[in-house]
């Protein structure tokens, strides 16, 4: 295993101290480190585009997993300790000094890609919808191993009739199959944050036919905009809804929250034609 010294030394001789409005709360432990390296399966010379890399932990798990990284970093003040990691590693490792929600992956790899990241909170959910939609499937990712409060990743698993299930539900599995790989308590991160945190990977899967993505998204976003209201009003306003509803047998008396994904799916198909 290539030797580099602790990340606590590397971030004291660099002065990273952590920032909030960067979302940055650090990962030290090499052992937790390496196990969230292991969740993406082999990544012996695959491609993975890191978000967030800050001083390169979960980077350095992922360079001795083998893996070709490439990484976009906000912070201009993380990048010598990240072409430290680019010597330790030749020819591993691509740092970008920008914002990830500028660049698109596309243009980054000749071939496709793992997503890995302890994403910034709050930027974090906006890149997982963004990797999510789109009408062309499978995607060019073939997985994405993100950090999440533990709230928004049981959003991401809810199931029907659960506090949880909502839009992000639906929109992560009607075409994807996401799972919590492992929890992480608060405690592991510097500084911690108030809140506990999880690991969610996530496969791309089949996607039904004759759906656009679009317009599952605008279902959905009318269906849980007034979650609280019956499906004949909180649909309303979406043209051919209601109809579709009926043809379905679905009963607009139900709240959005009842709905499956299937069902979420079966209204957008026919509001596609
Ligand atoms: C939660 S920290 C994680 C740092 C590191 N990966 C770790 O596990 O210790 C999030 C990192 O994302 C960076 N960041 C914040 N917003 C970003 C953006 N829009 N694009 C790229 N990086 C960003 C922060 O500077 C910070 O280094």
């Amino acid at each position: 295993m290539t030797e580099l010294p602790p990340l606590r030394e590397v971030v004291n001789r660099h002065g990273l101290i952590a920032t909030k409005a960067l979302g940055q709360n650090f990962l030290f432990d090499e052992q937790l480190l390496s196990r969230i390296a292991t969740v993406p399966g082999k990544l012996q010379g695959q491609n993975v585009l890191e978000v967030g890399p800050g001083p390169g932990g979960l980077t350095r798990a992922l360079l001795r997993a083998g893996a070709n990284v490439t990484a976009i970093e906000m912070d201009k003040r993380c990048l010598p300790a990240l072409a430290e990691l680019n010597e330790a590693f030749p020819d591993q490792l691509t740092v970008i000094q920008g914002d990830a929600t500028k660049i698109a992956p596309e243009t980054l790899f000749d071939g496709p890609w793992h997503v890995a990241a302890n994403l910034p909170y709050n930027v974090g959910t906006a890149l997982f919808t963004g990797w999510l939609s789109g009408q062309a499937w499978p995607p060019q990712w073939r997985s994405l191993t993100l950090m999440f409060q533990l709230e928004v990743a049981e959003r991401i698993i809810a199931v029907p009739g659960s506090g949880a299930y909502g839009r992000l539900a639906v929109l992560a599995q009607w075409r994807s199959t996401p799972r919590i790989a492992m929890k992480v308590h608060r405690s592991a991160f510097t500084p911690p944050p108030k809140v506990m945190s999880a690991i969610v990977h996530v496969e791309p899967a089949a996607m039904p036919e004759g759906v656009s993505a679009r317009m599952l998204e605008r279902v959905t976003e009318f269906a849980f905009g007034q979650r609280r209201k019956m499906l004949r009003q909180s649909l309303k306003g979406l043209p051919g809804a209601i109809e579709a509803l009926e043809a379905l047998g679905i009963d607009s008396q139900r709240r959005a929250e009842t709905l499956s994904v299937d069902e979420f799916v079966a209204i957008a198909r026919v509001l596609t034609k």
